[in-house]
């Protein structure tokens, strides 16, 4: 089957991100509701990142022992493989749909692209548009509707929750250079909350701790979800029966104001059994102990913590990876810091890129988890319950992940200059400071 220009009718605007624009199923073909499709973008301006649909010679050397990744001629077929072999066995393939791929033809993509136009953020069409050489798209579970209630009936009411929880820990890699010390004990999704707020991207610092929400503590969890709540930008998105009632859909959303919230609240009361005013609150309670309880989080940080050396480690083996002259180190005065670094073995330096990009979808992923409230009658579920001691409500939930795309290796030296700028405010702050004392 070929989706075609005609078929564009049935699909939805349901979000996007940098690099894929996605669209819900609302038609009746049973192979597709309940389902959402991946459509890959492009970057307008012909970046060199996104633009490739396979592997390139490096990275075949890096990915080369992945079953049949090397011949695949399709980025689409390259990202399903990835997710499979490397993302689903590191989190579990329970919270893992890496989807089936189905063709679309060119004026399938061009009629989606038309349609959901003025849906979607300004600055996301600027940016980037649909991939028109793409001849498939990825199918995938929708995850803001509960399994087996893709067709809701009468009082069947399911929330949603997606929360982007972004690097979890701090690192403490010898090769972070001294002036950059403060990565130690600040986070680097804090630092760059300033960068952002100085390039216009942001309009308020936002009040969440990546810290908080991977601290193992139920208060403190709780507290992640309530700065969430407050600040949602683009980490944090709830939807009912499917549809976004809380969030920035496809971005950034702003600062939470009272109508929003109100909003938020009313929209959640076929959800949460509770009187006006109480049920956003009860809602994070939820959210909270489910994240506690299921141990997501956990597992999301392991991976994570693949990033042992940091990118001021990673990016020499990098250039060792790709036989060039190492940029930094020319650059750098102290070279002998990182003259280990650059006498290991090739599988050794493989390694280390290999698990610095494994650990950077880790840090960019979202979680999906879906709630059904347990009604009197209903039958057991093979479904995770979770106990909201509020409402004495029982729900049933699921959790997923979405967003395991495998990060191209030229993106290591962007991810040594967005460093560099992330620390380059903190690191003018720390010279001042050593002026003023001398
Ligand atoms: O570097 P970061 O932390 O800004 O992460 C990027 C994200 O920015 P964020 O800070 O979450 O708003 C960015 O998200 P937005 O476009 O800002 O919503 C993307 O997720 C990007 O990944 P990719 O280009 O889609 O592969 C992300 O890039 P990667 O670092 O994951 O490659
Ligand atoms: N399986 C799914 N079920 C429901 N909604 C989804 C699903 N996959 C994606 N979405 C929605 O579409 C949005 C964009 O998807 P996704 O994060 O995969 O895009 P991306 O371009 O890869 O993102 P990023 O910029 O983070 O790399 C998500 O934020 C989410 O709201
Ligand atoms: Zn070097």
């Amino acid at each position: 089957m070929v989706l075609q220009a005609k078929d564009a009718l049935e699909w939805v605007y349901k979000g996007e991100g940098a690099v894929n624009l996605v669209l819900a199923y609302c038609g009746k073909c049973p192979d597709f509701v309940g389902k959402v499709i991946r459509i890959r973008k492009v970057p307008r301006n012909g970046s060199e990142y996104n633009g490739d649909s396979a592997l390139s010679t490096h990275e075949c050397l890096l990915w080369g022992e992945l079953e049949g990744i090397v011949s695949e001629p399709t980025r689409e077929i390259i990202e399903q493989l990835y997710v499979k072999q490397v993302m689903c066995p590191l989190l579990g393939s329970k919270h893992v749909d890496a989807g089936i791929r189905v063709l679309v033809s060119r004026e399938f993509l061009e009629a989606v692209e038309n349609k959901v136009l003025c849906q979607r953020p300004s600055w996301r069409v600027d940016d980037a548009k649909v991939d028109p050489r793409c001849d498939s798209v990825l199918l995938i579970t929708d995850h803001s509707i509960f399994p087996h209630v893709s067709r809701i009936i009468k009082e069947d009411f399911c929330v949603s929750v997606e929360i982007k929880p972004k690097c979890g820990f701090l690192p403490i890699s010898q090769f972070i250079a001294p002036e950059n010390a403060v990565k130690r004990s600040i986070t680097r999704f804090e630092m760059y909350q300033a960068l952002k707020l100085n390039q216009g991207k942001i309009s308020h610092i936002s009040k969440y701790d990546p810290l908080d929400l991977f601290s193992g503590s139920k208060d403190r969890v709780q507290n992640a979800m309530k700065s969430l709540l407050m600040t949602p930008q683009n980490n944090f998105r709830v939807f009912l029966n499917g549809s976004l009632i809380f969030g920035g859909l496809g971005g950034v959303a702003d600062c939470t104001n009272c109508m929003v919230d109100q909003a938020f609240d009313y929209a959640l009361k076929h959800v949460i059994r509770a009187e006006d005013g109480m049920r956003s609150k009860y809602f994070l309670e939820l959210v909270a102990e489910s994240i506690y309880k299921s141990g997501l989080v956990n597992r999301v940080l392991e991976v994570q913590k693949l990033d042992i050396i940091d990118i001021e480690g990673a990016i020499h083996s990098y250039y060792d990876i790709v036989s060039q002259p190492c940029m930094v180190c020319r650059q750098k005065c102290e070279k002998e810091r990182y003259a280990s670094l650059h006498s290991i073995p090739r599988d050794q330096s493989l390694k280390i890129v290999r698990d610095y990009l494994i650990s950077a979808t880790a840090k960019d992923l979202s979680m999906m988890i879906s709630f059904k409230s347990r009604e009197n009658g209903d039958l057991e579920s093979s479904c995770s319950t979770v106990y909201l001691e509020s409402t004495n409500q029982i729900f049933d939930y699921k959790a997923s992940f979405i967003d395991l795309d495998m990060k191209p290796l030229k993106k290591m030296e962007y991810y040594y200059e967005l460093d560099q700028q992330i620390m380059l405010p903190v690191s003018n702050c720390n010279i001042m400071l050593k002026l003023e004392i001398i």
